[in-house]
């Protein structure tokens, strides 16, 4: 079985270098492996005898750009190098790297960029720590306004590795050579788009290493899930399937919870039933099969369906309105401890009340599935959460802080657990920013709750098999379908 894709921040990649390196390999030797593993980019993009500009910078990324020119030029590419700053002040492996390099060094503010068919870009890597000024700047622009390909070193330039945000400005690679493990800014946006397709080099870090200096962030992939997915057993009993439970809104609101449901059953919940307010019954009734249905008054109402045990999860807020009486049902759902995923209204309800949900949700698996909107006037008042650049930092502290698992959703939805660890989604498709979408992404993660997958890997796996769905549905996808294509990708999953 693939082991998970672990995901390295700037300073997890400095440990990583720094322990292979105590370990007996010089670092010049990785910066060799990481120069050639470069020009071996180079080399399948572009054939012998083109134009390689290779813009080097000041640190050891530009080292790996020396190295990188040197074997180009010795296997018949025409190379030029500039660098930004001087030779003289290099520093660490650049500077050996550099002694290979038998050409003349131009300066980037002079560079003739224009003439290349190709552009390496090694300016910075994971040592960025200001936005780009001045002479970096002009070089960015410059490279970018040649409008050639652009082989990115590590990352591109101007990106941060850690938030994947622009730091100034960046480089519009169209394709990244990085080195023993991908780092944030490649699956996280805007730094994603700037990264174009991403190829991981081995420079002879070990796995064991990259697991010892692991922050425990993952890119979020069966490898992480897979083994914990529900199969039924030959003499398995739908209640052992489990029963989830999905809140309805009033008569013209009741839309959101039928896919949620639909998506549960999809998933292999074995019973569904929608709990439905008194006067939206008739409609709901009109329009489920599978799904059962029952009456639900309010917070007293949940509180009576829920004491029957069998109703082991729980999906709260898709269109139930923004009133404290969510409030109350969320709090009854809480006290009987079930498997819960919130979202929608049963979050907006607690806008500007974040604290009443300070650590409420540590005594059963929970997922929170906030977007961007709602996450912000959640947390609304709450700085330690909502200032971090970082998305995967914002995801973790809401997660510490409510003692749930939070997905927070959008084209790199993220998802963090209280313990830390955390996940990058990166399979989706903008098809799937339609209305309902998010809905079914509810069902499907309750529905794998009521199978017994814990919270985190059930909101993983719920986010990639949704993703998965709306990107093989393609054009045309609306949320009805996304339920209707989650067979296929189950049994690709299962196989
Ligand atoms: N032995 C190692 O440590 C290895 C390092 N490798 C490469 O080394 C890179 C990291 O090297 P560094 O830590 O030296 O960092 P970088 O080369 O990314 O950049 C650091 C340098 O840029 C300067 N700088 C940072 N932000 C700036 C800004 N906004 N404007 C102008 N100057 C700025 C810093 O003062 C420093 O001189 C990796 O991305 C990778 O490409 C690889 O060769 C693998 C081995
Ligand atoms: N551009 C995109 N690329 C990939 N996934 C997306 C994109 N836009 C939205 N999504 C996904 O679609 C879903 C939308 O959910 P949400 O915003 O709650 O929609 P709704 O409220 O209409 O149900 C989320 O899972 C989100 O991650
Ligand atoms: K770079």
């Amino acid at each position: 079985m693939p082991a998970p894709e672990i995901i390295l921040t700037a300073s997890e990649m400095r440990r990583a270098d720094a322990a292979t390196i105590a370990a007996g390999t010089p670092g010049i030797d990785l910066m060799r492996r990481a120069g050639r593993a470069v020009a071996e980019a180079v080399q399948a993009m572009s054939p012998k005898g083109s134009r390689i500009a290779v813009v080097s910078g000041p640190g050891q990324n530009g080292g790996d750009g020396f190295v990188a020119a040197t074997l180009l030029a010795e296997q018949g590419y025409r190379v030029s190098l500039f660098l930004l700053g001087s030779r003289k002040r290099l520093t660490g492996d650049a500077i050996e790297a550099a002694k290979g390099w038998a050409g003349k060094i131009g300066s980037v503010d002079d560079a003739a960029l224009d003439e290349a068919d190709l552009i390496v870009d090694a300016l910075f890597g994971t040592g960025l720590t200001r936005d780009l000024e001045g002479m970096a700047r002009l070089a960015v622009d410059r490279m970018n306004g040649t409008g050639k390909p652009i082989l990115a070193v590590d990352l591109p330039s101007g990106i941060d590795s850690d938030t994947g945000e622009v730091r100034g400005v960046a480089v519009k690679a169209v394709r990244t050579v990085t080195f023993a493990a991908r780092k944030p800014c490649h699956l996280l946006l805007p730094g994603r788009a700037y990264s174009g397709a991403v190829e991981v080099a081995d420079i002879g870090i070990l796995r064991e290493t990259l697991e010892a200096e692991s922050g425990g962030l993952f890119a979020n992939g069966p490898a992480l899930w897979r083994h914990a997915l529900p199969k039924p057993g030959l003499s398995s009993h739908k209640y052992e399937r489990g029963h989830t439970l999905v809140a309805s809104g009033g008569a013209t609101r009741t839309g959101a919870a039928r896919l949620a449901a639909r998506a549960a059953l999809r998933i292999g919940s074995g019973l569904v039933t929608v709990a439905s307010p008194p006067e939206a019954l008739g409609v709901n009734a009109a329009q489920l099969t599978a799904v059962m249905l029952r009456g639900c008054d309010g917070p007293e109402g949940l509180h009576a369906i829920l004491q029957d045990p069998r109703f082991n999860a729980l999906v709260l807020g898709p269109a139930l309105g923004v009133h404290a009486a969510t409030r109350a049902m969320v709090s009854v759902a809480v006290h009987a401890r079930r498997s819960l995923v919130l979202d929608a209204d049963a979050l907006t309800s607690f806008e500007g009340l974040a604290s009443e949900l300070h650590g409420a949700f540590r005594h059963a698996p929970t997922v929170l599935t906030p977007h961007g909107g709602e996450f912000n006037r959640l947390f609304k008042g709450h700085p330690d959460i909502l200032d971090p650049e970082s998305k995967i930092e914002r995801t973790r502290r809401a997660a510490a802080y409510t003692g749930a698992v939070v997905l927070l959703k959008g084209a790199d939805t993220v998802i963090a657990a209280p313990d830390g660890r955390a996940a990058i989604n990166e399979n989706g498709t903008p098809y799937l920013a339609t209305a309902g979408s998010g809905d079914t992404l509810c069902g499907l993660i309750a529905g794998l709750m009521a199978q017994g997958l814990p919270a985190f890997e059930a909101a993983c796996a719920g986010a990639w098999i949704h993703a998965e769905a709306g990107a093989q549905f393609g054009p045309g996808l609306i949320s009805e379908d996304l339920a209707e294509q989650v067979p296929a990708v189950l049994r690709e999953l299962l196989r």
